[in-house]
This record gives structure tokens, sequence and C-alpha cells, in this order.
């Protein structure tokens, strides 16, 4: 009986300590939507039930928002999280926050501290040298082998003609958006056959799964009680499978750098075509002067840049092949524009040609807009920060809305939700800067977007002089994971261009 007691005094301190301590935030969210919430829970079982209900509710939340023109907040069980969409909000939040809430510690098991799981601390030392690794000068030399896996892409859909439709995900964009990863940034070749196995793509589904229903599940919060979990004896596993591939990654490149130094440069020059400096060789050549690029430092870069570069692409890609295939005059305004630029051939794209695809430019926006891989991010706030119409309390987790900025009526207009690329070709599109956040926004925001923008026009570049597409994306159906996907697969069919 006194145990009882004891059980329930403890409860009843906790919630009023809770209470307590959330007093002023619930002053400050006080007029802001929200839904209705349980004590010590908050509204974390509102996302229960997997990723179409958590998609669900980010649609409803982004409508919600849009309509009242103000953040909505949450409390995940006694933690405030506001979610921003409003682009002059944004703008504030990313320049001035540069910490990643708590959240993006559970991804440290795979990503360690690489750029996007970093604390502040290590990400401003770490950012310095890298940040000017994918800058136009490097991308361009990287065009060569984004033409090579370009080409190599319509050979195997040529294999698909006249067949019914197919996963384009599994069976050939995975592969070639990893061979162009590791070919450019990280310097090494022919890796993806033998590694981006169906193992290597379950365990990267398993992680980005798992790693949101623990953000979601605040009693799977703090390490101690995840480790007795079955989902942590999950994430180790895949983990072991993705982290193998990193080192097998960073073992090829310095086989192959130790091959050059020992001036067998020809030898080593076989397997590493291209003439460019590689960012992984850049970290390694940094490693001399500064001693916190350890190995496991270097290593969890590796796998960042593999996560934040290879499924990125690889799913703007999946989505832009779905609207050019249920949008024929897309598509062929789309051939239009490629033949102005390459006539009847089929040659090499080259730097060049990218600035000339204005219109593929705008199908690239206009995808990202409706379907962002990523559909939002997170900054702490380490202190109060005044908003349009709310304050911003310190220790809330703001999450920039990136799904519903995209949608918005308000900054977009009427249409939002139609799909039409023109209307990036219409002046001033976006109306503010901060309303296109596919890649982020302000200090933090994705340093690879030139990187994905030329494999992107090359592979689009390629795929229509030689092959229409078709697709049926009123079947889409979407959920979360971490990214936004396809909960219906990655289906397309392909037919020669006549
Ligand atoms: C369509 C393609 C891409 C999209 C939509 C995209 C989107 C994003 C977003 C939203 C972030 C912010 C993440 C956060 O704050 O948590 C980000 C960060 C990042 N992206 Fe990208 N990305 C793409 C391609 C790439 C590529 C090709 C690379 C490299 C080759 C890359 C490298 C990075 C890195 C290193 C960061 C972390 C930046 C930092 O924290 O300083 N991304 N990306």
């Amino acid at each position: 009986m006194l145990t009882l007691y004891l059980v329930i005094l403890l409860v009843i301190g906790i919630y009023l300590l809770i209470y307590v301590k959330g007093y002023r935030t619930r002053k400050l969210f006080a007029g802001l939507p929200t839904y209705p919430r349980l004590p010590l829970l908050g509204n974390v079982h509102w996302f229960l039930g997997g990723g179409r209900i958590i998609f669900q509710r980010l649609k409803e939340i982004s409508e919600i928002a849009d309509q009242k023109n103000l953040p909505f907040a949450l409390w995940m069980g006694y933690l405030p999280l506001l979610i921003i969409s409003d682009p002059e909000d944004v703008k504030t939040v990313t320049n001035t926050f540069i910490e990643k809430p708590y959240y993006y510690n559970f991804g440290r098991i795979w990503l360690g501290n690489g750029l996007i799981t970093a604390p502040a601390a290590i990400w401003k030392h770490n950012i310095k040298n890298i940040g000017s690794a994918f800058n136009a000068t490097v991308v361009d030399s990287y065009q060569p082998v984004f033409d090579a896996q370009a080409h190599n892409l319509v050979q195997q859909l040529k294999g698909e003609v006249g067949r019914k439709p197919f996963d384009i995900m599994k069976k050939y964009i995975a592969f070639i958006t990893l061979e162009a990863i590791c070919q450019t940034a990280l310097g090494v070749s022919q890796i993806s056959e033998s590694i981006i196995t169906t193992e290597y793509y379950n365990a990267f589904n398993n992680c980005m799964e798992l790693l949101l229903s623990r953000g979601l599940n605040i009693l799977q919060h703090p390490n101690i009680v995840y480790r007795l979990t079955p989902s942590y004896k999950q994430i180790t596993k895949s983990v072991a499978i993705l982290h193998n591939v990193s080192e097998m990654v960073m073992t090829k490149r310095t086989i192959e750098r130790e091959k050059m130094k020992n001036n067998n440069a020809l030898e080593a020059n076989k397997s590493v075509s291209p003439k460019f400096k590689a960012f992984l060789d850049i970290l390694l050549d940094l490693r001399s002067i500064d001693p916190t690029l350890t190995h496991q430092q270097i290593k969890s870069e590796v796998d960042t840049i593999i996560v934040a570069g290879q499924e990125t692409v690889a799913t703007t890609l999946f989505y832009i092949f779905l609207m050019i295939g249920c949008k024929p005059q897309v598509q062929e305004k789309l051939y239009n524009e490629m033949h102005s630029i390459f006539g009847d051939s089929t040659r090499p794209v080259v730097k060049e040609d990218l600035d000339r695809m204005i219109y593929c430019e705008a199908v690239i926006y206009e995808t990202l807009r409706m379907y962002p891989p990523v559909p939002g991010v997170m900054r702490y706030a380490d202190r109060d920060l005044q908003l349009k119409n709310c304050t911003v309390p310190k220790g809330t987790c703001c999450c920039i809305n990136t799904w519903g900025a995209g949608r918005s009526k308000r900054v977009w207009g009427p249409d939002a939700e139609e799909y039409r690329p023109e209307r990036w070709l219409e002046e001033k599109a976006p109306g503010h800067p901060a309303a296109f956040l596919a890649f982020s926004y302000g200090r933090r925001a994705c340093i690879g977007k030139k990187y994905a923008m030329a494999i992107m026009k090359t592979i689009m570049a390629h795929c229509v002089r030689e092959l229409v597409l078709v697709s049926q994306a009123d079947k889409l159906e979407l959920r979360i994971d971490l990214a936004l996907r396809p909960a219906s697969g990655h289906l397309i069919q392909v037919k020669t261009r006549q």
C-alpha cells in the first residue's frame, strides 16, 4: 500500500514539476493553434500509427497553420515543439539558431558527429573545412561522372521498355546515385554493385523508420531504456550494415591514395578516372593538421554524405519521373527544351548545357516544392526569439515545415496544390526567398544543392531525350519515415521515344 502511495506521489510530483516548468511556454503559446493534449504525454498520441498517419497530421497541421497564419504548437511529452512555415519566421529562426534539438542525438548511432547531427560547436569547426567541398568549380569537375551514370541509367531502363510498371528506385536509381556519390565525393569507383544489395537498402529504410519511431515514443528517449528495447537491437544490426559500407569506402580510398603516393599514380588512376579532389580526400588531407578529424569523425562525415547526397537525389528523381510521367504536356515541353539544346544527338551532357536547361530547372523546383524529400528540419531555441506573431521561448524545438511552406496558399497563391513548373518562370518566383525550403534555409542549410541540381539535370537530359516515362500519380499515397516517401512503391513505366 505504501509503495502505491509513493508511486502516486511521484507521478503527481513529476506532473507538478512539468506543469510549473512549462507554465511560461504555455502562456506564450496560448493563442496558437494546437491539438488537445493529455497530461504528461502532451500530443504524442496524435502521431501514433505509422508513417501514413504522421503524413496526414503534417498535412492537417500545415493547412490549419496556413489558414490562421500562425505557427502550430505541440507538446511531445513535456517538450514544446513549434511548427513554423511562414517564410519570414523561417528566415528568422534558421538565421538565429544553429543548435539542433536533442532528437538529432538519436541519429548519432548512425551518423556520429557528421554535419547533419553534430552539436553546434563541432559543426562550426567542421563546416569551415567542408563547406566549400561542393562549390561550383568542384561540382563542374564531377560532370563526366554524372554523365556516365545518367547514360548507364538510360541503357538499363531500355531493358524495361514494353514491360509492366517496375520499382525504379529499388532497381536502378538507388544504384546510380550511390555510385555517383562514391565516385565523386568519396573518390572510389565501381563500388555500388557489391554494396547496394537488398540488405543495404533494407537496412537504410529500417534505420529511418526506427529513428522516427524513437523520436515519437517518449518512453524510448532515455538511452538507458532504449538499449533494452528490441528496436535498439534492430537499429544496431542495420547500422552495422551501413557502417560496413563507409568503412569499405574509406579503406578503398586510403589504399588508392597510398598507391598514388608510392608513385604508382598510373595504376591508381585506372580506378579513379576523373581528375578532381574528392570530398573525402579533402578530409584525409586535413587529418595531419586537424587533430579533431579522427578516423571516426571522417567516417561519420562519409556516412552523412551518403545519406544526405544519395537518398535525397534518388527520391527527388523518382518524384520528377512520377510527375512528368503523368503530365505528358510537361514532358513534351521538357523534351522540346532538350531538343533545342542537343538537337537529335544523344551526346554527353556538359556543364554549359546545364545553364540552358531553364524549363528543366523549373520542373525540378516545382517537384521539390510539392514533394520535398526532407519534409521538415529542426532547430533548438537556445534563447528567446520574437517571431511575427509570437515569441519562441528558450528550450523550444522549432520544426521548419518544408511540406507546409511548399503547399501554402498564402505564399504560392490559390493554385498552390497544382503542379505547374511554369510558376518558376514567372516574375518573382518564389515571392520570398524562404518560401522554398527543400534545401532548408539559413545557417545549416544544404551544402549539396549545386551538386544535386547538376546530377538531376544531367539524368533528366539523358532520360527525356531517349525515353518516354509513364506513371499514375493519382494512386500516389505518401508516408513519412524522416523522408517523404511514396507508400505505394516507386512504380514507373518506360517507352522508347519515337
Ligand atoms: C535534392 C537533393 C537534396 C535535398 C532535397 C537536400 C536537402 C537538405 C536539407 C533539407 C538539409 C538540412 C538538414 C537539416 O537541417 O537537418 C540538408 C543538409 C545537408 N545536405 Fe542536402 N539535400 C540534397 C542533396 C544533397 C547532396 C547531393 C549533398 C552532398 C553531396 C548534400 C549534403 C548535405 C549536407 C552535408 C548537409 C548538412 C549541412 C549542415 O548541417 O551544415 N545534400 N540537405
